[in-house]
């Protein structure tokens, strides 16, 4: 993707801990926006939870198979979490913000970076939890990672609250409402 073709559209990227809120707040603006958001829909090894759809959440492919595409180029930024691969496919991308429409990528802390570096017009906005108690009680309840999934995604967490001073907006979700509301500011203003 190359800078010049910025203008009509914009990208955003939405980046925050695992169990933060980031998907129930991102499917509350895609329900408000559908013809003016696109979502980026990435790629990952991880395989599907109950009622995830391949295409929907995300493309579910083998490690083998994302590694073909990513050694081909056909990612806009890769990176590996909590043992398992994640990429955003440049595929889309360039057309939807061409075409004016807002392009949100939810990706984790490296590549953020990385579209920082690729792409330093995107607008970056960190997710934080009020607190690292609810943080852990939000993936606990929301009971689709083993006990050693969490703990890694907690893990990653800390890193990345040490990191959110790297974006231009940091929100935090503890009000939904207001959370839905300050990011939708964010990607409009
Ligand atoms: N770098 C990168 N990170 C991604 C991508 N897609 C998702 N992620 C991030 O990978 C992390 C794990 O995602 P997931 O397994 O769906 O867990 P969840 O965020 O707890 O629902 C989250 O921080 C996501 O934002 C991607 O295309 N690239
Ligand atoms: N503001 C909030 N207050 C209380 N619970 C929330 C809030 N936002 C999200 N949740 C809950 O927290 C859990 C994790 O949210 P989710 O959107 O899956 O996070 P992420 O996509 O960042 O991993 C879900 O069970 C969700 O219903």
């Amino acid at each position: 993707m190359s800078e010049g073709k910025v203008g009509a559209g914009r990208l955003i990227v939405v980046t925050g801990p695992s169990g933060v809120g980031k998907g129930t707040i991102l499917q509350k603006l895609l329900e408000r926006y559908p013809d003016r958001i696109l979502f980026s829909i990435s790629a990952t090894t991880r395989s599907p939870r109950a009622g995830e759809e391949h295409g929907r959440e995300y493309f579910f492919w083998s490690r083998d198979e994302f590694e073909q595409k990513r050694d081909s180029g056909e990612f806009l930024e890769w990176a590996e979490y909590a043992g398992n691969l994640y990429g955003t496919p440049r595929q889309a991308i360039d057309q939807a913000i061409a075409d004016g429409q807002v392009v949100l990528l939810e990706i984790e802390l490296a590549g953020a970076r990385q579209v920082a570096q690729s792409f330093p017009s995107a607008k970056r906005i960190f997710i934080a939890p009020p607190s690292m108690e609810i943080l852990e009680s939000r993936l606990r309840q929301r009971s689709t990672d083993s006990d050693e999934q969490i703990t890694k995604r907690l893990h990653h967490a800390k890193l990345e609250i040490a990191a959110a001073n790297e974006f231009d907006i940091t929100i935090v979700n503890d009000d939904l409402e207001i959370a839905i509301q300050q990011l939708e500011s964010a990607m409009f203003d």
